[in-house]
């Protein structure tokens, strides 16, 4: 069974493209939600997180604090570094039980989406990488309109975290444009097909 890990910097278009592998039934693992419930679910990893960031870590209801950890988290890089120290070893452990799992159904092969998979070493577990692309402006755009509490620095803040699109697309194995030119159904068709052969 192939791993392949699908990436691109935020509002590239991810989540978008996965959707497409999903309706011709490809597995997605969903890094960003996994972490989430994680940080929620795993007792350890909570009493970690409030020892880290302190008790607005997770609200009255129990619920992790998400607008509380990304301000502190995106605005400070040693707190990033230590909330993705923390995150990242619990989110390599779970895939690896998913991907196991998904082995035994016979799946040809399964994908792992993750904004992240360079910076976390977790390009170490996969066979191929995807990047999806798109143009900063578009991206920018993208983000604005699908999160309005994020203002444009937000999202420049986050852009400073991740790793250049040019260095991403160098390290790529296959690139899925998704700039508003090239249609995605296509590209998804010929990579289904090439990961199935
Ligand atoms: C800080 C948190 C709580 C903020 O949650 P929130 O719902 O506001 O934002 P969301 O998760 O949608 O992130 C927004 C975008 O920021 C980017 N992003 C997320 N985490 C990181 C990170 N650690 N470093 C750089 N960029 C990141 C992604 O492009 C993401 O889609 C959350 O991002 C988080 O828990 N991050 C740490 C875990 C992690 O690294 N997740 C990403 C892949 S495993
Ligand atoms: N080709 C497209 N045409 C129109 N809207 C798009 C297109 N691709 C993505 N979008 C929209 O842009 C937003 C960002 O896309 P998506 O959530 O898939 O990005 P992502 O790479 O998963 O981002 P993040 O790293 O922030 O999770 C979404 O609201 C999505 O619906």
């Amino acid at each position: 069974m192939l791993r392949i890990g699908i990436t691109g910097g935020i509002g590239s278009g991810k989540s978008v493209v996965c959707r497409l592998f999903q309706t011709l039934g490809a597995p997605v693992y969903d890094s960003d939600a996994r972490a989430k419930w994680v940080m929620s679910h795993d007792l350890q990893l909570r009493d970690e997180l409030t020892a880290a960031f302190g008790p607005e870590t997770f609200d009255n209801q129990g619920q992790l604090n998400r607008t509380y950890l990304a301000r502190v988290a995106f605005q400070d890089p040693a707190q990033l570094a230590r909330l993705n120290a923390l995150v990242h070893p619990h989110v390599g452990r779970d895939f690896a039980g998913w991907a196991a799992a998904q082995e035994a159904e016979g799946h040809a092969y399964i994908l792992k989406e993750a904004a992240l998979l360079y910076e976390s070493g977790a390009y170490q577990q996969l066979s191929r990488i995807i990047t999806v692309f798109a143009p900063q402006a578009i991206r920018q755009a993208r983000v604005l309109r699908r999160d309005p509490h994020r203002t444009p620095e937000d999202i420049l803040i986050i852009i400073g975290k991740q790793m250049s699109e040019e260095e991403k697309l160098e390290r790529a194995d296959y690139v899925v444009y998704n700039d508003d030119e090239q249609l995605l159904l296509p590209q998804v068709l010929r990579l289904d097909a090439e990961f199935r052969a």
